[in-house]
């Protein structure tokens, strides 16, 4: 049986829940997939970095609630989140990236998923802001490495859409998608429908994982707006900039509108979407709608979201599962690891190792 060693960069809600998954669920995943993972190293703004090439005991750091962990004190540990030379330097063979989205300009992550692919090692990621920004260039280096760059999760959290969309769609012309894409600002519609204020309803999403780090981007639309440019340029062909996208989020919309417009069967949502024209231009936009209580979308509760994509052959097919959440997202990333396993495990020069390996501390 073969094993891959991870390096996580970033130990906030989603790769913590990676983390648990392998801790509690490890065994009965190498039976099923026929590999093992072993994290190998860990780094974090907040608690510092941590190697340890054997593999590091992950139950320890996992009992320690994730405000109160420092890497300071274990051996191969540091203060310092040391990215750059555990990204390089340690022998992980898949990086996985879930640090802050940056909608602005994608860093440090674009940084993080570059180095890693310049040092030969495969990426995978939750992070928006290297997908939407820089997904093109990041894949071409990916080709000429000889390794993947998997992002299932930046897109409808575990909800596998891209690879839906890359894999069963095939044979059909794509004209445009759709769709309810951030999980938060749909829990707080729900939520204000329900007469909770603003306030509340943002840190009910933050405590429930759903929301950003900077909850704005949840907000202001601007996470649907990197999430509509990566659906338009995996599915559509496009190769949208941010200042393409119109952007308006719900930040102007008040409690009072949202309970009004449910007292007249509306219901608002946030939605993104992109159409293709003949001619190939794709248009792309963000922006809340009060949807009448037919309308596919309008049933969409919570931090579920769901997206329909209008086609040649099959007319519309709309896609609907959880859109946010910690579990659900390190899911997207297990989902990741599998692709990559597939895809290069008959590769005699991949990098999946025997588990007996014999591997030295750096
Ligand atoms: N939580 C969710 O439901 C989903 C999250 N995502 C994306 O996944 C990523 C991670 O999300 P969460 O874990 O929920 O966020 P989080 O805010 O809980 O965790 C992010 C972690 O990254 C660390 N970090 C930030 N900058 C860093 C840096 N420069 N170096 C090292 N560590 C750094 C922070 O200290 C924090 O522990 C984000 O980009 C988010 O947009 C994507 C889909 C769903
Ligand atoms: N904050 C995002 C998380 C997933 O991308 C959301 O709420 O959808």
């Amino acid at each position: 049986m073969g094993r891959y060693d991870l390096a996580l960069i970033g130990f906030g809600g989603v790769n913590r829940a990676l983390a648990e998954l392998i801790s509690q669920s490890g065994e009965r995943l190498a039976k099923e997939l026929g590999f093992a993972l072993r994290v190998v190293a860990i780094t974090d703004l907040r608690a510092g970095s941590l190697v340890d090439t054997d593999g590091i005991d992950l139950a320890p750091l996992l009992a320690a609630g994730p405000g109160k962990l420092s890497f300071a004190g274990p051996a191969g540990g540091s203060a310092d989140p040391r990215n750059e030379w555990v990204i390089r330097e340690v022998p992980a063979d898949i990086v996985v990236e879930a640090t802050f989205t940056n909608p602005t300009d994608g860093e440090p992550a674009l940084s993080h998923v570059r180095w890693a692919l310049e040092s030969g090692k495969h990426v995978c990621t939750t992070n928006k802001g290297p997908v939407a920004l820089a997904g093109r260039a990041l894949k071409q280096l990916a080709a000429e490495r000889g390794v993947s760059f998997e992002f299932e999760g930046s897109v409808l959290s575990g909800t596998p859409i891209l690879r839906t969309a890359e894999r069963m769609f095939a044979g059909l012309e794509i004209t445009g998608v759709q769709g309810i894409m951030n999980g938060t600002s749909n829990y707080i519609l729900g939520r204000l429908e329900e007469g909770v204020g603003l306030p509340a309803a943002i840190a009910e999403a933050q405590e429930l994982g759903f929301a950003e780090a900077d909850p704005t981007a949840d907000i202001e639309g601007h996470d649907v707006q990197l999430k509509v440019m990566i659906l338009a340029n995996e599915v559509l062909g496009a190769d949208l900039r941010r200042e393409d996208v119109f952007c308006e989020g719900i930040s102007a919309i008040t409690p009072d509108e949202v309970r009004d417009a449910a007292s007249k069967g509306l219901r608002w949502k946030l939605v993104g979407s992109a159409t293709r024209h003949e001619d190939g231009s794709v248009d792309a936009r963000v922006a809340p709608l009060a949807l009448p209580a037919q309308h596919p979308l309008a049933g969409i509760s919570g931090p579920v979201n769901a997206v329909a994509f209008h086609t040649d052959l099959l007319g519309t097919v709309t896609v609907c599962g959880p859109g946010a959440g910690r579990i659900e997202t390190a899911y997207a990333l297990l989902s990741d690891i599998i692709a990559i396993h597939r895809r290069h495990a008959a590769d005699d020069t991949a990098p999946t190792r025997p588990v007996l390996q014999e591997t030295h501390r750096v």
